[in-house]
């Protein structure tokens, strides 16, 4: 279309997105005032208490769900070609007309009839005669673009767009969200899913879904919508066991936190491996050795001698003080109450009952023989029942229960990790068959100073793995307690925020007083109070604060990363082992990472699990994919790499330099590149150069290779690639993650020389033609 003929379409659709927001709209208001007069009852007795609790979170979710919807509501029709010549209008939310229940002004993305819209292609047109795209701003249609699936045309009323025909659906909104800068949060793909994708978001199959596929290919955005598509589809099951997503570390989940909140989905937990264990922030880091021992599977035999040499045997002559006499506590006592204790074949500190009955009872026939036995005969004075009283006594004597209790005593599993570590004896103890180098690798010679440094990442599945075999409990009453007051007031506050933040803006002046009146008579406190016998966390608060909490649904993203020890700890909370495991082997740089899905999932689940794969890389223009797609050659010649979606005519370029600071920080201030920029390097020259650039002025940020992991950026400077190779085992996948992060531009800079796969990238055009020679 040009300018001088307005298209019909434009003010079509306009029509029918008023209609949808002005439904929108009516329920938003009902749904503020319906929550507003149940903050606002009192309940007299629980269950009337439960009830209006159930409505409150009700009404609060369903807010949330509304004002998720609010942007870019209305994005596809499809026009069908059955007999009904049906139009299907599909959106963010799905909407019934209230005047007439039903007609639907809208369908959910998710639902079943709406799939279409991401599958049909002329080649497969699905009863699709036309696919609609509408593009929205501010509740305004500012335009549309048709795919006539029939004859294969395409007429997009914004005629800037090149669509060039590649064989994706939705073609001209894709092109627009790849060449879109980037805001260094992720955002949803709803209005152009591919069909490779959508397959993988709607798989119905119950085991385990393995998505393999190279850096860019929508790993991370198909999770997302799969959690989004699960809870929509298995609401009642899923809303009450819970959706646990794995992320590598908190940047990502900072990056990834608002696409399932702007799919109107709030109820899914988001966490590290790190961040699992309730209670527990191990921000400490490893050496590299230390990373791969603690995430090896002999780490189990470790922590179950470990646990066992505190299930320890007296010395000769111990002895406790009872009754005016001491009373012997020998080896013999105890190694019955242990065999007692261990027969039972529960968790150390579950059989610590056992434990000690056994060896009151031993005591107590010991302390009777000594106390009751006949000067003449030696035969035993004592009745049974004088037997049971010194058995109740010496129960009720802490400092014989306390003796007794040394060689079996409560154990935690910090506890037990840190004398490992701090305890060379203990540690030598426990890893019988290592070598010398291997208890290096773990002894620590002094404990760190900052509480959160003093364990790693690495450690957090050897704490789940010791708490199964301590049997230790995180849900103690005074800490739950603690947590749910916290939680309380928290969430009266979100329950007022979004009393008063729900309306659009251009509504605000038109709130009902009423409402108002609502947030100005309650405040947080006040609400959380009214709360506090009940239990109205939500499913994902819940089980954050439970360690033996099992979800409905796992999704573990950059999975590749995770050791066999952190695998074991993942499936304790997925019983039923219906998880979405998405990754990229060649991308692995955890050093206990997996290099391989079926080592990691056939101990699991033999051969019931499926993989998928997926082969077009939507971020990284072909220009940079040219050289990451040699180092993958190197890492893995087997794998075909993925197909770039796009090219777009900016070539990587190499500045060799002497000051890598300097250089960096001009290229920063020198160069008008749209988006977002940030330094890429080696984990161990970031902080030096993060350092250096702040010195210089340079305002940038700076992402060591591990901390870049699954992000992306309009542009990358990779600094010293040699760097990332020489630091790592996994070196050169490092550097193909490094260089498959840029959406736009790649810029290397290096002091050093550069790998063989880099050495052709050509010098700016601009640059000094006599560069300073690396070195
Ligand atoms: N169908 C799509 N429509 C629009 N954008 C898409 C689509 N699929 C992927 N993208 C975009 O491509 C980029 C890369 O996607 P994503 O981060 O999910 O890839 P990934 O496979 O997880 O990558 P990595 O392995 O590097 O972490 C993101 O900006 C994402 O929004």
């Amino acid at each position: 279309m040009t300018a001088e003929t307005p298209d019909p379409r434009l003010p079509d659709e306009q029509i029918h997105l008023d209609a949808v927001y002005a439904r929108l709209d009516r329920m938003r208001a009902t749904t503020r005032r319906r929550l507003s007069e149940t903050l606002r009852e009192s309940a007299g007795t629980p269950q009337a208490l439960s009830e209006r609790e159930s409505y409150e979170r009700m009404y609060t979710d369903e807010l949330t769900k509304i004002d998720a919807a609010e942007h870019n509501l209305y994005f596809g029709r499809l026009d069908m070609i059955d007999d009904t010549e049906e139009v299907r209008r599909i959106g963010r939310i799905g909407i019934l007309d209230d005047d007439d229940r039903d007609t639907t002004l809208l369908l959910d993305w998710r639902a079943p009839l709406s799939r279409p819209f991401y599958l049909a292609t002329p080649a497969t047109p699905e009863d699709v005669e036309r696919r609609r795209h509408i593009r929205t701003r501010s509740r305004a249609v500012r335009s549309v673009s048709d795919e006539n699936l029939i004859s294969g045309e395409i007429v997009d009323s914004d005629s800037s767009h090149d669509v060039s025909g590649a064989n994706v659906v939705n073609e001209s909104a894709l092109v627009d969200a790849l060449n879109a800068a980037r805001t260094g949060e992720m955002t949803d793909i709803v209005e152009t899913i591919q069909r490779e994708q959508d397959e993988i978001i709607r798989s119905t199959h119950r085991g385990v879904v393995v998505v393999q596929g190279g850096p860019g290919t929508g790993k991370t955005a198909v999770a997302l919508h799969r959690a989004a598509y699960l809870l929509y589809t298995h609401r009642d099951l899923l809303s009450r066991s819970g959706v646990l997503i794995l992320g590598p570390n908190e940047d990502f989940l900072q990056y990834i936190g608002q696409v399932l909140p702007s799919l109107g989905e709030t109820g899914v937990l988001l966490s590290t491996v790190a961040d699992l264990f309730p209670d527990v922030r191990a921000r400490g880091r490893d050496t590299r050795e230390a990373v791969a021992l603690k995430g090896d599977q002999r780490m189990l035999n470790v922590l179950r001698a470990a646990v066992r040499a505190r299930e320890s045997l007296p010395t000769a002559g111990l002895t406790t003080r009872f009754d005016g006499y001491d009373l012997p506590i020998d080896a013999e006592i105890v190694k019955a109450a242990r065999a007692d204790a261990r027969s039972t074949r529960r968790a150390h500190n579950l059989a610590q009952r056992t434990f000690l009955r056994t060896a009151l009872d031993r005591l107590a026939a010991v302390h009777a023989r000594r106390i009751g036995s006949s000067q003449l005969d030696g035969s035993q004075l004592l009745t049974a029942g004088d037997l049971d009283d010194i058995r109740v006594e010496l129960e009720a004597d802490p400092d014989v229960t306390a003796t007794l209790l040394e060689f079996w005593p409560t154990l935690t599993p910090q506890g037990v990790l840190r004398d490992l570590y701090d305890d060379p004896s203990f540690l030598r103890k426990s890893t019988r068959g290592w070598t010398d180098a291997e208890r290096d690798a773990l002894y620590r010679k002094a404990r760190p100073l900052r509480e959160d440094a003093d364990l790693s990442a690495s450690d957090v599945p050897l704490l789940d793995e010791l708490a199964e075999l301590i049997g230790y409990r995180t849900d103690e009453a005074d800490r739950v307690n603690r947590a749910r007051w916290r939680q309380q007031l928290s969430e009266a506050q979100d329950a007022l925020d979004i009393l008063t933040g729900s309306a659009p803006q251009d509504l605000e002046d038109d709130l009902d007083p009423e409402i108002l009146m609502a947030y100005d008579l309650i405040d947080a406190e006040q609400l959380a109070e009214r709360q506090v016998h009940t239990a109205r966390r939500t499913t994902a608060e819940r089980a954050y604060e439970d360690r033996t909490w099992t979800f409905g649904h796992v999704i573990v993203d950059e999975a590749q990363e995770l050791s066999s020890m952190a695998w074991r700890m993942v499936m304790r909370r997925i019983p039923n082992r219906w998880m979405t495991v998405i990754g990229d082997t060649a991308q692995t740089g955890d050093a206990a990472g997996a290099t391989s899905w079926s080592e990691v999932f056939t101990p699991y689940v033999a051969n019931r699990w499926r993989l998928h794969e997926l082969t077009v890389n939507y971020r990284t223009p072909s220009e940079i994919t040219r050289y990451a797609n040699r180092v993958l050659d190197w890492i893995n010649p087997d794998q075909s790499p993925p197909t770039s979606l796009r090219s777009n005519g900016i070539e990587p370029v190499a500045i060799a330099t002497d000051d890598v600071a300097s250089t960096v920080s001009e290229l920063v201030v020198t160069s008008d590149w749209a988006g977002l920029t940030t330094v890429i390097t080696s984990d161990g020259t970031a902080d030096a150069l993060r350092g250096a650039l702040a010195d210089v002025g340079a305002d940038v940020t700076v992402h060591p290779i591990t901390a870049a992991k699954g992000l992306e950026f309009d542009t990358v400077i990779l600094v010293d690639p040699a760097d990332l190779i020489s630091e790592s085992p996994r070196g050169y996948n490092d550097l193909y993650v490094a260089l498959t992060r840029a959406t736009q531009r790649l810029v290397v800079v290096h002091s050093r020389a550069l790998p063989p796969d880099l050495a052709d990238m050509p010098a700016p055009p601009a640059q000094d033609s006599s560069p300073s020679a690396p070195k």
